[in-house]
């Protein structure tokens, strides 16, 4: 082994790549439900954990972009770069997002049928981390706390606070208002969104964020699109495990729009 190997990472505690990492629990934390095991529900539970983890992230870096937005300016660090510069990181793991379905469409739907029946009432539909990210981002929707069952409280919690609290797009219209833009209703960001537009020089940075948002937007639109399809190859029209019509409830998400009036913009250009 040659010195400068032996020399680095050997002083105080041992911390090992295992135990940083906490594999132990990570990789322990795969469970089947069926019994015999079906070959598929492996990559089943895999993927929607790796999901879980990028939905962390996301939460983590939309949470961190429109704080830096509602910092007051002159607070540190340049506020609107490092907004920007964070949701550019959301959309390149969005993107991924998209692309892992290809993964789990390596699984035929008879393969599928193996071990969804096990699967009921559990579905997608209960996912917490993805409805904050809904909210934060700006699609709030207290329905979704009604229509959840079997929440535990701090997931309960984790929603209401998503719904008090203020969204990327809210942190946007304050960085507005901060560059001296009327932004008292939305005809008025209407407005200031044109004169934004229209005057890139002056509002470089502005605008570069609204097309970040757009692209979040755009990407999470990418995102509905591809899990339908995927479910219309999977289960065709049956009903969702979750006790929704299935394609059918799916397919009415596709219209939403998190930030309808950044495309409203594209139609008075
Ligand atoms: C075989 C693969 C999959 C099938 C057949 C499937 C099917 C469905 C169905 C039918 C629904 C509607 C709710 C219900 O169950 O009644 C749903 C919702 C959902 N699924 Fe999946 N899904 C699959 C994979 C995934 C994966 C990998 C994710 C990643 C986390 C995911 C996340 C979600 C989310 C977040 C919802 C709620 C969507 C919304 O309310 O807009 N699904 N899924
Ligand atoms: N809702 C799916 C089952 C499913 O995909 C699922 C089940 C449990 C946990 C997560 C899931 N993923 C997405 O809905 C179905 O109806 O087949």
């Amino acid at each position: 082994m040659s010195e400068t190997f032996v020399s680095f990472g050997e002083q105080g505690a041992q911390l090992t790549y295992g135990s940083y990492l906490r594999l132990p629990q990570l990789l322990d934390s795969q469970h089947l439900e069926s019994d015999p095991p079906a070959h598929d529900e492996l990559l089943f539970i895999t993927i929607h954990q790796v999901y879980e983890l990028w939905f962390k992230q996301l939460l983590h870096e939309v949470t961190a972009a429109r704080d830096a937005l509602l910092s007051p300016a002159g607070a540190g660090r340049e506020r609107l770069w490092w907004a920007q510069h964070l949701l550019t990181r959301v959309h390149v793991i969005e993107r991924t997002l998209v692309q892992q379905v290809d993964v789990l469409e390596t699984m035929t739907p008879q393969d599928f049928l193996e071990f969804r029946q096990r699967l009921a009432p559990a579905s997608g539909f209960q996912s917490v981390q993805f409805r904050e990210l809904e909210f934060l981002s700006g699609a709030k929707d207290p329905g979704y706390l009604e229509r959840f069952r079997g929440l535990s409280d701090d997931e309960q919690q984790r929603l209401r606070r998503r719904l008090e609290e203020p969204t990327l797009w809210d942190a946007f219209v304050a960085a507005l208002a901060g560059a001296g833009l009327a932004v008292d209703d939305d005809e008025q960001v209407a407005r200031s969104l044109h004169t934004v537009a229209h005057d890139r020089d002056s509002h470089a940075a502005l605008w570069a964020l609204a097309e970040a948002l757009l692209q979040h937007d755009e990407l999470a639109a990418s995102w509905r699109a591809r899990h339908v399809v995927m479910v219309e190859r999977m289960i065709g029209a049956k009903s969702g495990t979750g006790g929704s019509s299935g394609s059918t409830y799916l397919r009415s998400r596709l219209p939403l729009q998190y930030y309808p009036l950044l495309w409203e913009l594209r139609s008075q250009l």
